[in-house]
């Protein structure tokens, strides 16, 4: 393996700015079904629909932290390629999410373009479920380690599908039935690169948002990845990366399967905070979706789920046009951008709601 010093040469997350105190949630005890441990992760999805989980000393789960170190590697030998030759990978010319996308091709609320670029590696086309596009041989070269980064990905979600399953009383393995492995999904894994920006010119890299799918597991290195505590008056706060932890969050799936019971937090990425800013952040996510054809509606059978309310009727929405309409909603190159109809689930929040 190559080694990229831009990868681990980095000053610390500083001391001195106000971070989110996120639960952290312990990988082998919920391996090990512990109670208390399920308890607090149904309260941080409920709450936050953020957390910590620690991956550390959780058998062969926690090679994970192997897979990602290689992984981050094959990102910048990636993203260092010719952007011409990156531009061959962006399908969403033919409907696709999956692939590459350059800076600036997403427009955000304010107006500004965002200032990252990221690849979307699809687990259909790695773990051969479905081979709809061409994948880069930099990425071809690295295919036993994504696989094994994604069935390890896929099993610690589906931990976390069945521990909420069972919580909510739902019908035994409701949710792991809509979530298979050998089925087409929207599920990938993110690479995601965002150069140091200009001292005097510093803008959100990454635009807020929820995120489309069930569950997000995210290995950060750099700060960057800002969250929106839920409240009216509340301020954009960083989230400190932990080693041998993973960011987990909810997505919009889960908002719906549950009525808004729970939370799928808004979030952005930002400059990284302190000296920080001034180096390269590269990030890597893993993507975990309902299977394509699902429906993203209130489930029955759990007496948790909160009822629609008086007269709602609920669009019937698939989570593959679900992740489309949100993901290729906003690009720049469209002749004009419906931030409504391309919005998430941030209203739907039942414990308590946010400013969009
Ligand atoms: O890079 C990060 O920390 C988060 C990125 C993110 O939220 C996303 O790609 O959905
Ligand atoms: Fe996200």
């Amino acid at each position: 393996m190559v080694s990229h010093k831009v990868l681990t040469h980095y000053p610390p997350f500083p001391d001195d700015v106000p971070t989110f105190s996120l639960f952290t949630i312990s990988l082998s005890k919920l391996l090990a079904r512990d109670e208390i441990e399920t308890q607090r992760l149904i309260q941080a999805c409920e709450e936050i629909g953020f957390f910590y989980l620690n991956v550390q000393d959780a058998g062969s789960a926690s090679k994970i932290l192997e897979d990602v170190d290689r992984i981050f590697h094959t990102a910048v030998d990636l993203f260092d390629l010719p952007l011409e030759e990156k531009k061959k990978y962006d399908f969403s010319g033919r409907g696709s999410y999956f692939g590459y996308k350059e800076t600036g091709a997403e427009v955000l609320r304010d107006g500004y373009v965002d200032r990252n670029e990221s690849y979307n590696v699809p687990r259909n086309e790695m773990l051969a479920v479905s081979n709809d596009f061409p994948t880069p041989e930099v990425l071809q070269r690295s295919r036993p380690v994504f696989q094994s980064m994604m069935r390890t990905s896929h099993s610690i979600a589906s931990l976390l599908l069945e521990l909420i399953n069972d919580n909510l009383g739902l019908p035994k393995n409701t949710l792991n039935n809509f979530h298979r492995i050998d089925m087409p999904s929207g599920d990938a894994v993110r690479l995601i690169k965002a150069p140091p920006q200009p001292e005097n010119d510093r803008r959100t890299a990454l635009a807020e948002h929820t995120d489309y799918g069930s569950i997000t597991i995210v290995f950060n290195r750099m700060g960057g990845l800002q969250v929106l505590p839920p409240g009216e008056t509340t301020k954009w706060v960083y989230v400190r990366p932990l080693p041998g932890h993973a960011i987990v969050n909810i997505g919009d799936a889960m908002v719906k399967f549950t009525s808004g019971l729970l939370r799928s937090n808004l979030h952005r990425i930002v400059s990284p905070p302190g000296d920080q800013a001034n180096y390269t952040r590269y990030s890597m996510l893993y993507f975990c979706r309902p299977d394509d054809h699902v429906l993203l509606r209130r489930l029955e059978g759990s007496s948790r789920i909160p009822k629609l309310g008086e007269g709602v009727v609920e669009e019937p929405i698939n989570s593959k046009d679900w992740v489309l309409r949100r993901g290729l909603g906003r690009r720049s190159n469209l002749p004009s951008i419906d931030f409504e109809k391309t919005a998430g689930t941030e209203m739907m929040n039942r414990a308590v709601k946010v400013k969009a």
